[in-house]
């Protein structure tokens, strides 16, 4: 891919697994994987749309080696065990994993106050726990297991760029996005000598299902305070995460805000147009307070406006879950999408 230079991140005659597969990012970059000539693992809860896409991505692409395959797994990522079933799959056929692309996730906006603990406990576990249990109890395995002696291996985390500026309506999200570049940052130093690369995505908006589903709650401040970052397609997304994978990049940004406010906060982290960063970190030193002063008097003029922020957000939503539910029940389906809660009915069940 890469035009100048080596191509950093090879996904011919790989395997990879991509988690949060059955739709959006996750489901875009599967099917560029495979295109590439790497055989991709689907992880998801919905097993109706895994399928779905693995039979898509199959149609999709009639060119595809001999040796390559595509497969699902669905599974819930934030219980362990199921964690562990996936591991003893992939031991029980021998599969060898050279890429570990970790993309669930999802945020449910909102005002702290109005949000429910089930909310706030879903924000901990499917934006953190699937990342953080899936990489753990496949690590031992992850990299032990070559095919060939002296085999690359890379993992790919999906942070979000608010975790480098956290404002109003992401309080159930941004702090576990924080989470994961922390998780990241520590990987890459600790799994280095075992010759595992660790990345870290930090995309601005895209236009997937879970935004759509999630611009149903969003506050209008925050999506007025967001607005820097227009929402490209998953397809542009999904090809930028791999042009900048490929040139090698440790932090991947989608957009240039994205890029600008990672720079106010360099710190440690990896650089990415390093010189160029120093000077845009040096502007932030003089002007980024300004702008959260002036976000901090947006939020104030809307909360009066509205007479305080309880019940926002909160009727749209249940009426259209209460569509979403009569949809399903009118075409007899079992597993729900993102919105309806689905994960207690999710087992981990393969499939080839
Ligand atoms: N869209 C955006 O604007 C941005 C998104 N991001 C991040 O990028 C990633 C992809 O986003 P996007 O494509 O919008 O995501 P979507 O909300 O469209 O899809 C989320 C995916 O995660 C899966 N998932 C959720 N919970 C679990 C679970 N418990 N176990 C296994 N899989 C699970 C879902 O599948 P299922 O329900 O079948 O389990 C689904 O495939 C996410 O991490 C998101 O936070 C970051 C910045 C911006
Ligand atoms: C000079 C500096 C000005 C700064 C202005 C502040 C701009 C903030 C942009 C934040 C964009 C957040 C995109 C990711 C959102 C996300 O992760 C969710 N959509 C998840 O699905």
């Amino acid at each position: 891919m890469a035009i100048f230079g080596n191509n950093k991140f090879p996904v011919k005659d790989k395997l990879v697994l991509v988690t949060g597969a059955s739709q959006g990012l996750g489901y875009a970059l599967s099917q560029k994987l495979y295109e590439q000539g790497a055989s991709v693992i689907l992880i998801a809860r919905n097993k109706t749309k895994l399928a779905s896409n693995v039979d898509h991505i199959i149609k999709s692409t009639p060119n595809a080696s001999s040796t390559q395959f595509v497969e699902y797994i669905s599974a819930d990522l934030t219980i362990y065990e199921e964690n562990i079933k996936i591991l003893n799959y992939l031991k029980s056929k021998n599969y060898h994993p050279d890429i570990l692309f970790c993309l669930a996730g999802s945020s449910h906006p909102g005002f702290f106050m109005e949000l429910t603990p089930d909310d706030l406990s879903q924000g901990i576990d499917i934006n953190y726990k699937t990342a953080l249990y899936f990489i753990h109890a496949l690590s031992k395995y992850f990299v032990q297991s070559k095919s060939q002696p002296g085999q690359q291996k890379h993992i790919v985390l999906c942070s979000s760029t608010v975790a480098f500026y956290h404002f109003t309506g992401y309080i159930q999200y941004s702090p576990m996005k924080t989470a994961i570049k922390a998780l990241g940052d520590s990987l890459r130093q600790e799994l280095k000598p075992y010759g595992v690369k660790v990345s870290t995505l930090f995309p601005g908006n895209f236009a997937s299902e879970g935004y759509t589903e999630e611009n149903l709650t969003k506050p209008a401040i925050t999506q007025s305070i967001e607005g820097a970052s227009q929402p490209i397609t998953v397809e542009q997304c999904a090809d930028k995460v791999l042009y900048w994978l490929n040139k090698g990049d440790h932090y991947v940004f989608t957009d240039l805000i994205s890029w600008v406010l990672a720079s106010f906060s360099l710190g440690f982290n990896p650089r990415n147009f390093g010189v160029l960063q120093v000077f845009v970190a040096f502007v932030g030193a003089v002007v980024a307070r300004f702008v959260g002063l002036l976000h901090e008097h947006d939020v104030q003029v809307a909360f009066d406006k509205l007479g305080g922020f309880a019940g926002e957000g909160k009727n749209k939503k249940d009426d259209v879950k209460q569509e979403k539910v009569e949809e399903l029940l009118d075409d007899g389906q079992t597993v729900g999408t993102t919105s309806i809660d689905s994960s207690s009915k999710a087992t981990t069940d393969v499939k080839k």
